[in-house]
């Protein structure tokens, strides 16, 4: 007999999976889960709201819930498109499902995130999750209260009931009580939450927390990113399993129309010439060609140089003025700017790298080797796992400052924005962005641009100094000048306040000094004298 352990086999739901390894998603201890549970919430939130052309009007309320235990209840109100009262049980109660699995640049992609809020809920507290929600031409509001069945991966609707609109109100309020530790995450949560506001200057964003403290941000600006749009696969990102997913899942009688209808940048002459070059007929019923058929058109899908680049309209870039005026609002810099750089592709996924700079005036002073640096993957700040992050790693090895006449420490802030339909996290709990090398290429040049505009304000700034250094030097000069002239010339009608004023004009038009500020520096010197 041998001494092996009998293997015991068994297949998990989803929900079950990350009921067990939670720490994937974020929620490794209480601290972190009440963090990424207001997170998880406010993107859904933001989602619901600027991507569909709402200026967001979002309200997040923590408080505790248990005089005992560290039992807290987080709530977060917005006033976006709403959800329909037949979606809501499996929008928060069935892992892996999403509004959100299609081409265009959202906060969310996994289908996830609330789902796990709602497990580590049931996990440490057994409550529920409870939703309130309403779309615009709904006359009425829907009220659920939820949790998940973890082995079936399905929702189960503890309660349910609607009630009339009184007046005109669109949203969702989600609340969750989880097990949390307040004291821990409250730096934390206050940063993202300011972090958030940084690049959302068009939202009103309210925080109420434990400690009873009320913070509020403004909206400043009423103009939003243009909403991104959902576009078709590019032929570049498509595999032999999408493909067929794709012909499976359609009704199109000739490959010729699959190719044509699915893809961008597809026409029918360019889906011809391919079928041509893969030695494919275009009228073949796309459900009879066979792996090897596939194979070969996807190949030469691949290697045809003749598409268009993957279509930007799917990414929304916060852009310049949005960027500006969020860093404006946060930091009232003596110099601020941004740049958008053009949209760029890796792997068939189009993607867009910004970056923006706050400069001198209240912005706090950096550390000693790299600037204050605010990291953001479609519009949401990265706040862990900074080290192994693609932007840290550039602004620390591929910028040279001293180049843009930049000394550590100093007060500077650097924004960094990479936004795509598809942002190549390193893990959902979506903290920090892999090497690609690509991205990496954009983000260097997206600095290096914002850099030298620093660089160009701070070289006239310097230029300025000297200039009026020069001016102090000279305009002592003056009253002392002119004294010794009217001793030597006194009688002969010489006018010392004459004098005095013909030589400041010729510094005043040398220079571009004002003329009053060369006469304070004379005022300063007659005084001192
Ligand atoms: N406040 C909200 N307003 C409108 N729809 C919402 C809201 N919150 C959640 N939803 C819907 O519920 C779905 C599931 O949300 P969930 O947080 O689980 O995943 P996600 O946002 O799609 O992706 P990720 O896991 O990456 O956050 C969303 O795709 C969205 O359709």
């Amino acid at each position: 007999m041998s001494g092996e352990t009998v293997e015991k086999y068994k297949a998990i739901s989803p929900a079950e999976f990350f009921y067990k390894y939670k720490e994937i998603a974020g929620f490794a201890n209480p601290a972190r889960a009440l963090y990424q549970t207001v997170r998880e919430l406010v993107e859904n939130a933001l989602d619901a709201t600027d991507s569909h052309g709402i200026l967001p009007d979002i309200k997040v309320v923590i408080q505790r819930a248990d005089p005992v235990q560290e039992f807290y209840r987080v709530t977060v109100e917005d006033n976006g498109i709403g959800i329909p009262p037949d979606i809501v049980p499996n929008a928060f109660g069935r892992v892996l499902f999403s509004s959100k699995y299609v081409l265009r640049q959202t906060r969310g992609m996994y289908g996830l995130g609330v789902k796990m809020a709602v497990l580590y809920g049931q996990m440490t507290t057994g409550r529920p999750i409870e939703v309130i929600t309403s779309k615009r031409e709904y006359r009425r509001i829907y009220f659920f209260k939820i949790r998940i069945d973890i082995n079936k991966n399905e929702p189960v609707v503890l309660e349910r009931g609607s009630w009339r609109k009184q007046r005109d109100w669109h949203g969702t309020i989600v609340s969750l009580t989880i097990e949390g530790d307040w004291g821990k995450a409250k730096a934390r949560i206050k940063e993202y939450i300011n972090r958030t506001a940084t690049v959302t200057p068009y939202a009103n964003i309210v925080m109420y927390t434990p400690d009873n403290e009320v913070t509020l941000y403004k909206r400043v600006i009423e103009t939003m990113p243009r909403p991104p749009k959902e576009v078709k696969p590019h032929p570049y990102g498509v595999d032999l399993e999408m493909l067929k997913m794709i012909i499976e899942s359609g009704k199109e009688p000739t490959i010729l129309e699959v190719l044509v209808e699915n893809f961008q940048s597809v026409g029918e002459v360019t889906a011809k010439d391919l079928l041509s070059k893969a030695g494919i007929d275009p009228s073949s019923n796309p459900r009879n060609l066979k792996e090897d058929d596939l194979l070969r058109l996807i190949n030469t899908m691949k290697s045809y140089n003749q598409f268009k680049p993957p279509s930007s309209s799917a990414i929304s870039p916060l852009g310049v003025e949005v960027i500006k005026a969020g860093l404006t609002r946060m930091f009232e810099p003596e110099f601020v700017d941004a740049v958008t750089r053009k949209p760029s592709t890796y792997e068939g996924h189009p993607f867009i790298v910004e970056a923006g700079i706050a400069y001198g005036g209240k912005v706090p002073l950096s550390e000693a080797d790299k600037p204050i640096l605010l990291r953001y993957a479609n519009k949401i700040p990265l706040l862990y796992d900074e080290g192994s992050d693609v932007i840290t790693s550039v602004v620390k090895e591929d910028i040279a400052w001293d180049n843009y006449m930049v000394a550590f420490p100093a007060q500077l802030v650097l924004l960094v924005h990479v936004c795509s339909t598809k942002v190549p996290f390193k893990g959902v709990g979506k903290e920090s962005i892999a090497d690609v090398p690509e991205v990496r290429r954009e983000i260097k040049l997206a600095i290096s641009e914002v850099a030298r505009r620093l660089r160009g304000y701070l070289t006239a700034k310097q230029k300025e100094l000297e200039t009026q250094r020069k001016v102090v030097h000279l305009a002592k000069y003056i009253p002392e000048i002119a004294r010794s002239l009217e001793v030597i010339f006194s009688g002969d009608g010489f006018d010392k306040g004459t004098l005095v004023k013909k030589l400041v004009g010729i510094i005043s038009a040398k220079t571009g000094i004002p003329e009053n500020k060369i006469n304070e520096v004379i005022r300063g010197v007659e005084i001192g004298a």
